[in-house]
């Protein structure tokens, strides 16, 4: 069954102070909607978001992980050590991590793998660059970020596949995608998804939008049949704006 999901990625943003500040905003809010909510700050914040949620409905997740178990990766994180502080949830293969720091879809694929076999769930992000929504390419961008990326797996491992669909030129542009814009590409994922897998994981796949999503367009990109959710930044980073999301639907 397909769950509707509003995630925040805090990227850098929040300090530990800020980080308690803004979860005690957070657990004041009411989530009136269906919506699972999740939060991922940064590794520094994460223990003590978790600690701090761990009897709330928000989930923490993380923003990232290394595809190794552990060893002589200096500066990086591994699923392992997420795991043992209670973080279930990892976001994968984001814009930001694509474009500054080199992420490829092979790479992307090794770090689906090692987050599956760990029993997490991930939220696997794709997205074309504006020259490629100019020159009319989106489609086959992302349709081959999602086959090179997940199409190794097989059918079961989507119960544990978020697909969240960012158009890079509308990341923290102020620029949003347009209702039909998102539902045309959602439902073009869910076609791929159907090509491969069939139906059944086509339709059971929850695939969220990102990109400049706020109160005020929340509502309308979220009535779309094929929107299932989003992953939110920007707005994230205040609790009114960000449970304004979550009750959009
Ligand atoms: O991960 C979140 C997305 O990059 C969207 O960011 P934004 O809401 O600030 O545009």
């Amino acid at each position: 069954m397909r769950k509707k999901i509003v995630a925040g990625n805090w990227k850098m943003n929040n300090d530990l102070a800020q980080t308690e500040t803004l979860i005690t905003s957070l657990k004041k809010q009411t989530n009136t909607s269906n919506a699972e909510v999740m939060i991922a700050p940064t590794f520094t914040n994460l223990w003590q978001a978790y600690q701090t949620l761990k009897d709330n409905a928000i989930e923490v997740i993380a923003q990232n992980m290394h595809f190794a178990d552990n060893g002589a990766f200096t500066g990086e994180i591994s699923g392992g050590m997420l795991k043992s502080i209670g973080i279930n949830t990892v976001i994968l293969g984001h814009s930001e991590r694509r474009e500054y720091f080199n992420e490829t879809d092979e790479l992307l694929a090794k770090k689906v793998d090692t987050a599956l076999a760990k029993g997490m769930r991930v939220i696997f992000c794709f997205g074309e660059v504006l020259a490629d929504r100019k020159s009319g390419n989106h489609e086959n961008v992302v349709e081959s970020q999602i086959k090179n990326a997940l199409f190794h797996l097989d059918a079961a491992a989507f119960q544990n596949i978020v697909l969240a669909y960012e158009p890079v030129w509308a990341i923290g542009t102020g620029e949003t995608a347009s209702p039909e814009q998102a539902q045309d590409m959602h439902a073009f994922i869910r076609k791929t998804l159907d090509s491969k897998y069939g139906d059944i994981v086509a339709e059971d796949v929850s695939i969220l939008y990102g990109g400049s999503v706020k109160p005020a367009n929340a509502q309308e990109i979220f009535s779309k049949p094929d929107v299932d959710g989003g992953l939110i930044g920007g707005a994230a980073l205040n609790a009114d704006d960000f449970f304004a999301i979550v009750n959009a639907f």
